[in-house]
């Protein structure tokens, strides 16, 4: 069986108008579904950049991507699009929520592009399946201003969700939040992955980090696995 993510030997180097500067340096990371893997490192060792890459926001100048084992490192952007539609779950540090929409209206947004046509009926189950999902199904109402950040972020994690995607990248999703919501925010990221969903996560948070199946550390663009303590 393929790996779901097979990243071998991913570059990326950055051409400004000084010297060329390397970003990622050799990266090999695989990841089967359902596994939960943290990136940790340095601010500026290169870990949104990896996300960038992953999520296919971003190309390598060399090494190969493999998803589902299909090589997709050279993909057009009009295919990426669809890739990461179809595929991926995007949570970030900020929520990005419509203010003047309610819980349920911005984690339907997700499901106007991409999903083809949907039935009203089929998309409220799916969009209230998702609020469920991460604990919130009795907030699907309210507008973001009368919601708490961990609520929020969940809205976020809800409209990732939604598509049932089979990779979750998240990108310091707890980074505006204090300790016990930032815990309650990993809860319902984690969930996920007993659904088959991957997850990868970007945190400077040591104990969310140890609540990941697999850490890897990267270090001025050069990736290394932790061995598990
Ligand atoms: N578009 C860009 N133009 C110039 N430099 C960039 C660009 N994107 C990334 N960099 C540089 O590449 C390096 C890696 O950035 P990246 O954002 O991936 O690091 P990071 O590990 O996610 O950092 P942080 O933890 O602070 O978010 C940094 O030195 C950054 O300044």
């Amino acid at each position: 069986m393929s790996e779901l993510i097979e990243l071998t030997g991913i570059s990326k180097v950055l051409k400004g108008q000084e010297q060329p500067r390397t970003i990622l340096d050799g990266v090999d990371l695989t990841v089967r579904a359902g596994e939960s893997v943290a990136i940790v490192g340095r601010s500026g060792s290169g870990k949104s950049t990896l996300l960038s890459v992953l999520g296919l926001f971003d190309r390598p100048d060399s090494g190969t991507y493999a998803l589902n084992g299909r090589d997709i490192s050279r993909l057009p952007e009009r295919h990426a699009a669809k890739l990461r539609s179809s595929h991926f779950g995007f949570v970030f540090q900020r929520f990005f929520l419509l203010k003047h929409l309610t819980a349920a209206q911005n984690v339907a947004m997700a499901l106007i592009n991409g999903q083809g046509w949907l039935s009203r009926r089929e998309r409220r189950t799916r969009v209230m399946n998702a609020l469920d999902q991460v604990g919130i199904a009795h907030l699907a109402k309210n507008r973001p201003a009368k919601m708490s950040g961990g609520e929020q972020q969940r809205v976020a994690i809800a409209r990732a969700l939604v598509r049932e995607p089979q990779i979750l990248l998240a990108d310091e999703p707890t980074g505006a939040l204090d300790i016990e919501t930032g815990t309650i925010v990993i809860d319902a990221l984690l969930d996920a992955t007993t659904r088959g969903c991957a997850l990868i996560l970007v945190t400077h948070d040591r104990d969310h980090a140890a609540r990941m199946g697999r850490i890897v550390d990267l270090e001025a663009g050069v990736l290394s696995e932790r061995v598990p303590a």
